[in-house]
């Protein structure tokens, strides 16, 4: 059975329109124009910005991609006038909402607000990328990451703690931007964290829901794609980098641990892989690192059977370097960290060259490897039916 053209994904149904989907997002944070006409772009303007929203260099992400698609519908049909599809519908529900919560706005307020849209993302994927000092470090697109730098430490913190720090495609993007910077900021160290109970529940299975308008096959390259660029970051980085696991972790933020220095957990941490519960299979150079850190059959019961280990089990197999209790835990770890970023930067950077170079081009091939691997396995039944039970609220890990 295939899920993807009908049910719960984007395609086939009334509310599609051409290169704009979605992705969960309040709308009224759009700043939406409602002023007087005279102010307002002509219809060519708008023409204009449709065909130049298909020319952005750069993925504007999911939510960005929802306020166009509101405002599109909004300028070209005016208020919301189909009926809110059912709950399992939840993409064009999503949509749906997104384009009633525009309201009465007028067809040309929505059409100028378009156009300035496009106007603002094309000035934003023409700037070139600055190569800042921290002071100047260029923030996250998405709220849902933040980035601090104090003491010799820059913070990556995943900061989603309602969807338990659940990778968003933006979130990817950010991370791998994020850790360019740090890779040539002033820190020593670099460490990345989560808010929240959770350290990261892996990756945002709606982003899977996102069909583009290439389709599955598309959705699954450019997500192959996203995959191999996220680890290579972490296999080339070249200062201490060192993970703080705040809580439980799920799917790729576990088998990304194995291209940390130091993975420090509270004793309320978990490392679950449940790749074959997703029909998928293991990422983040995985398949390589575990056997070499826990032995094969201590990495297989994890990576083929789901097996979920506690912050003791990880620590004991090498995949965690300490435990702390949880209620001393952000004390004593950052207590660490901030005598550890006091260590002379060049020492520790030439040290990590020497352990982990001679791997590098190994770890690369692994990378590209289960990349394409997945790649495959997306288009699956089995994955795609696992997703959608999740997203349906049948099955939790
Ligand atoms: C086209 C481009 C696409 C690019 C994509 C890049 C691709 C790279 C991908 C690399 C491969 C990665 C693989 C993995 O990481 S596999 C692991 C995936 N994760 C999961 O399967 C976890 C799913 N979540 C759960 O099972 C439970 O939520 C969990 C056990 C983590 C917590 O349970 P709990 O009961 O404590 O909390 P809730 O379930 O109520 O969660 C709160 C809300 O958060 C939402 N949530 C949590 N995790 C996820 C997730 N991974 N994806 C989406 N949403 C998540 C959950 O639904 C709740 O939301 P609501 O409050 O709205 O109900």
């Amino acid at each position: 059975m295939t899920l993807w053209p009908g049910g719960p994904w984007l395609g086939g149904t009334s509310l599609e329109t051409t290169n704009h989907w979605l992705s969960p997002l309040q709308v009224p944070a759009l700043g939406l124009h409602v002023g007087g006409p005279a102010m307002l772009a002509s219809q060519k303007d708008f023409n204009n910005a449709v065909s130049q929203v298909k020319l952005l260099k750069e993925d504007p992400g999911n939510e960005v991609k929802l306020k166009l698609y509101a405002l599109y519908k909004q300028a070209t049909e005016g208020p919301c006038n189909v009926p809110k599809p059912g709950m399992l519908g939840f993409i064009n529900k999503t949509k749906w909402d997104a384009w009633n919560a525009l309201g009465s706005l007028s067809k040309e307020a929505a059409r100028q607000n378009y156009v300035d849209l496009v106007s603002r993302l094309s000035a934003s994927s023409e700037s070139p990328s600055p190569e800042a000092p921290a002071a100047d470090r260029k923030q996250p697109e998405s709220d849902s990451l933040v980035v601090t730098s104090e003491d010799g430490i820059t913070t990556i913190r995943l900061n989603r703690p309602a969807k338990k720090n659940a990778l968003t495609t933006q979130m990817y993007r950010d991370i791998i931007a994020a850790l360019q910077a740090a890779s040539k900021d002033e820190s020593a160290i670099t460490v990345l964290t989560g808010s929240g109970d959770y350290y990261c529940s892996g990756n945002d299975l709606t982003n899977f829901t996102h069909l583009p308008a290439g389709g599955l096959e598309e959705m699954a390259r450019s997500a192959a794609a996203l995959l191999r660029d996220f680890v290579n970051c972490f296999i080339d980085f070249p200062k201490p980098l060192v993970a703080v696991v705040n809580g439980p972790a799920v799917g790729i933020s576990v088998t990304i641990l194995g291209l940390f220095d130091v993975v420090y957990a509270t004793d309320r941490a978990s490392f679950h892989t449940p790749f074959s519960h997703l029909g998928q299979s293991p990422e983040g150079c995985s398949s390589y690192t575990f056997p070499k850190i826990m032995g094969s059959s201590k990495a297989a019961e994890m990576l083929l059977f789901g097996k979920k280990l506690t912050a003791q089990e990880a620590c004991a197999q090498g995949l965690v370097t300490e435990v702390f209790p949880d209620g001393t835990f952000q004390k004593e770890v950052w207590a660490r960290l901030k005598a550890y970023s006091k260590l002379p930067p060049n020492a520790m950077r030439i040290s990590k060259q020497i352990i982990r170079n001679r791997e590098k081009e190994k770890l690369h091939a692994v990378n590209a490897e289960e990349s394409s691997v997945l790649r495959e396995r997306w288009q699956s039944d089995e994955c795609m039916n696992a997703i959608a039970s999740f997203l349906s609220r049948k099955v939790k890990l």
